[in-house]
């Protein structure tokens, strides 16, 4: 298998919230099968272009310098990179939660915080769920709704609307955080990024205090609704096969300062299933995945 490799702007998208662990039963986001190649493959320019950006904060040295990168509409982009690489400041200058101290970042032609309120809703998945423990799983999830002054019946209507597509029943709606597992508490983090109808999906490290066989399932369950919803995600992991399962496109990014080092193209189509992981094609492209990372990782 060929890996298609560039050297260094180039498009890609991504990312949502949080979560703990459990062995979980969990019940299945989406039927992974019914979920075809429906997303459209835009051709078009880029939804995110990040330009020669640099961040330094006031503290200390250079974090980021000189990162290019696109991400087109509907793409699903993966930075993967050493711990301290930058990846999730990278992450939030793109999502206009920090701002850079060179280049630019526009989401549509527009910086991130003008596009997010007037043309493309964007959210946010943490590593951490982040949920509020005196609120019921329903009054988490339509949090955002209210916070933006929807109409009560309306933020309801959304809640029920999500709770299907994420794995919650009803009955779940009705219960605290604390009496979830660490599998639900994520679905209600991610219930909660939906609920906003997001055109962009930001993740930083959203599964990785899940056990293996859940994040698995869970990689399954949000990559088909991402392309069932067409959302643009970007997301961050430090695991190359999770990175390689879900991505269109991994992003590689060498530390000190953080900028990408290597743009690998995924080659599998969709829908991706356990049987792509299983798969000998899919072993041999992570390990070679996995050989650009320590490659980059020794520079
Ligand atoms: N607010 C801040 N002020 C000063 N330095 C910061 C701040 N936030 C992050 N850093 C530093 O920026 C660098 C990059 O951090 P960042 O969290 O983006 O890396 P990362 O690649 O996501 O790391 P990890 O994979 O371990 O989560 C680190 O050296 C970190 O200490």
């Amino acid at each position: 298998m060929e890996i298609i490799q560039r050297s260094s702007s180039i498009p890609m998208s991504a990312i949502t919230p949080d979560s703990t662990s459990s062995a979980g039963h969990e019940t299945p986001l989406i039927d992974v099968a019914k979920v075809g190649a429906t997303r459209a493959n835009a051709a078009t320019g880029p939804l995110i272009d990040v330009r020669d950006l640099s961040l330094r904060f006031s503290t200390g040295s250079e974090i980021l310098a000189a990162v290019n990168l696109e991400v087109k509409q509907g793409e699903f982009v993966a930075l993967l990179g050493p711990s301290g690489c930058g990846k999730s400041t990278l992450l939030r200058v793109m999502a206009g939660l920090i701002h850079s101290t060179g280049g630019e970042v526009t989401i549509d032609g527009l910086e991130p915080a003008s596009a997010r309120k007037n043309r493309h809703p964007l959210a946010f998945v943490f590593q951490d769920p982040t949920l509020l423990p005196w609120r019921t799983v329903r009054d988490n999830i339509r949090l955002p709704l209210e916070l933006q002054g929807v109409p009560y019946a309306e933020q309801m209507k959304a809640v029920e609307a999500s709770l299907p597509l994420i794995g919650l029943t009803t009955a779940d709606a009705t219960k605290r955080p604390r009496s979830l597992s660490g599998g639900m508490r994520m679905r209600v983090s991610l219930a909660r990024a939906l609920v906003t109808n997001p055109h962009i999906l930001f993740m930083d490290e959203p599964f990785a205090a899940l056990d293996d066989v859940l994040r698995q399932q869970l990689n399954e369950e949000v990559l088909a609704l991402s392309r069932q919803k067409q959302w643009t995600c970007v997301f961050v992991t430090h695991n190359v096969a999770e990175a390689a399962f879900m991505a269109d496109r991994v992003l590689v990014m060498r530390s000190k300062p953080g900028a990408i080092a290597r743009v690998i193209e995924v080659p599998f189509a969709h829908p991706r299933t356990a049987a792509l992981r299983e798969s000998a094609e899919f072993a041999q492209f992570a390990g070679q995945v996995n050989r650009e990372l320590r490659e980059v990782m020794s520079w």
